[in-house]
């Protein structure tokens, strides 16, 4: 059995309102980014060998495949109609079935994603696939709120179902209206990302995860009785906001923070109730908002006020950072709008809901400011396509060997020359589906 080439991608995503109540249940508002990470998946060199290179995070690792405890790892799995079954948790017997493959794994962030890697493939995978060579490469900055744990986690998820025949092939263009309602395809790259992100980070809301696969912009909500999906609403009309996106580069783990507020949440439950009830009322006053039928200037205020109150609860959770007051000063000085952290807090991303009016030169200064800082903006688009995948039969043969090309792909030095090749160039030829 031979398998050719392929690429998949997803996008990462700005939480907008509502990061941390999340995980207990409370809705959430999140969009994906033009940011996305990229999966190639070619054949190795030899067949018994499956091989990991995450050069984001200076990992390279391979197993034989005999090496994997398949045997055992079976016992756990349930299959219907030869799909592997979603289970509500990780598995703790396949977790320690497969520490003895990660044995001589060192690092705690090499450890995770091996871990995250094996778990989907034992899962979704068998031994009879031939070994291939898995590279991923992100134009997201990684550990910063904008869900590149997620936009991984979904790119492994939706390529180990396509090797392991577990989806269909996408087929839609991104030109394409999709417009059915159910879609098994996504729904299964959906939960086992969500599984990957369990590996990652312990206990995911699995908004980012939803969002890295179905694109868009959504109302998320987990719920909390097991064994119920999480709702999605999708918001078709996103309304057109300007926002500035501001990374600190302060370093963090979002496993860390999520745990920081449990402990919050354990030590003082009714007052940590009280502000994550808070973060829920805000969240379905800014949704409302959002889908009023009228958008104007009243509407983009009170969504920037809605963004002032949210960061505030935040920092009663204690997840804000020196560096992210350090950028709500900086725009509220030069008054360019409203700033609140995004994602889990702690460093990583800050994000500016500018006011229209606010003039360029103003917005430049702040910028600059924020650059003086050693602070990085970016200019990204939101609401755009979620996971999709790349096939050689959709590429013209001129150009398959540059595209599938490990060595090419390995040598992509920065965000524009993976998105200048990846996208701009060949974007009417992914599938999505
Ligand atoms: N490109 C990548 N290659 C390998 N692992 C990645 C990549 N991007 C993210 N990860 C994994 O996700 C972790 C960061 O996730 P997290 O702390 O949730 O921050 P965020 O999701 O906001 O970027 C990394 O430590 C790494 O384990
Ligand atoms: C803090 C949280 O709400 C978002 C975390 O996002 P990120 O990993 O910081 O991109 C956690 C979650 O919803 O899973
Ligand atoms: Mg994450």
């Amino acid at each position: 059995m031979s398998v050719s080439p392929f690429l998949v991608s997803a996008p990462g995503k700005v939480i907008i309102y509502g990061e941390h109540s999340a995980v207990y249940g409370k809705p959430a508002i999140a969009a994906a980014l033009s940011l996305r990470a990229y999966l190639l998946v070619t054949p190795s060199e030899d067949l018994n060998v499956i091989r990991l290179d995450f050069p984001d995070i200076e990992l390279t690792h391979s197993w034989n495949k005999d090496e994997i405890p398949w045997e055992d790892i079976r016992k756990y799995i349930t299959f219907e109609d030869e799909k592997p079954v979603i289970t509500e948790e990780l598995v703790p017997e396949i977790i320690d079935s497969l520490s003895t493959v990660l044995g001589n794994v060192d690092s705690k962030l090499h450890y995770t994603a091996c871990l995250c890697f094996l778990y989907l493939y034992t899962n979704l995978c068998n031994k009879d696939i031939p070994g291939m060579r898995f590279i991923v490469k992100s134009t997201l900055p990684i550990g910063a709120g904008l869900g590149s744990s997620a936009c991984t986690a979904v790119c492994l998820a939706s390529a180990l179902a396509r090797l392991g025949k577990h989806v269909s092939a996408a087929c839609h263009t991104a030109a394409e209206k999709v417009t059915k309602k159910e879609n098994s395809d996504l729904d299964f790259i959906d939960s086992w990302s969500l599984m990957g992100e369990k590996c990652f980070h312990g206990n995911p809301s699995g908004i980012d995860n939803a969002v890295a696969t179905y694109g868009g912009a959504v109302m998320f909500q987990r719920t909390t009785l097991p064994s119920q999906p999480s709702v999605r609403t999708t918001m078709r009309n996103f309304p057109p906001i300007k926002l500035l996106l501001t990374n600190t580069k302060v370093p963090r783990s979002t496993a860390a923070l999520v745990g920081n507020v449990a402990q919050v949440n354990r030590a003082y439950p009714k007052c940590a109730g009280s502000i994550l009830d808070a973060m829920e009322h805000l969240v379905l006053e800014a949704y409302q908002i959002m889908i009023r039928p009228t958008f104007g200037k009243e509407e983009k205020d009170q969504l920037r006020e809605l963004v002032n109150i949210n960061h505030g609860l935040l920092v009663a959770l204690g997840v804000s950072h020196p560096a992210l007051e350090k950028i709500k000063i900086i725009g509220d000085t030069h008054n360019i709008g409203s700033t609140k952290l995004t994602g889990a807090g702690g460093g990583g991303c800050a994000i500016s809901l500018v006011h229209d009016d606010v003039e360029e030169e103003v917005l430049q200064k702040a910028i600059k400011e924020f650059e003086n800082e050693g602070y990085e903006t970016f200019e990204t688009s939101l609401g755009g396509k979620g996971v999709g995948c790349l096939s050689l039969e959709d590429v013209s043969k001129d150009k398959r060997e540059n595209v599938f090309s490990a060595e090419v792909f390995s040598s992509f030095k920065d965000r524009d020359e993976v998105e200048k090749a990846l996208k701009s160039e060949i974007y009417e030829s992914w599938r999505f589906w």
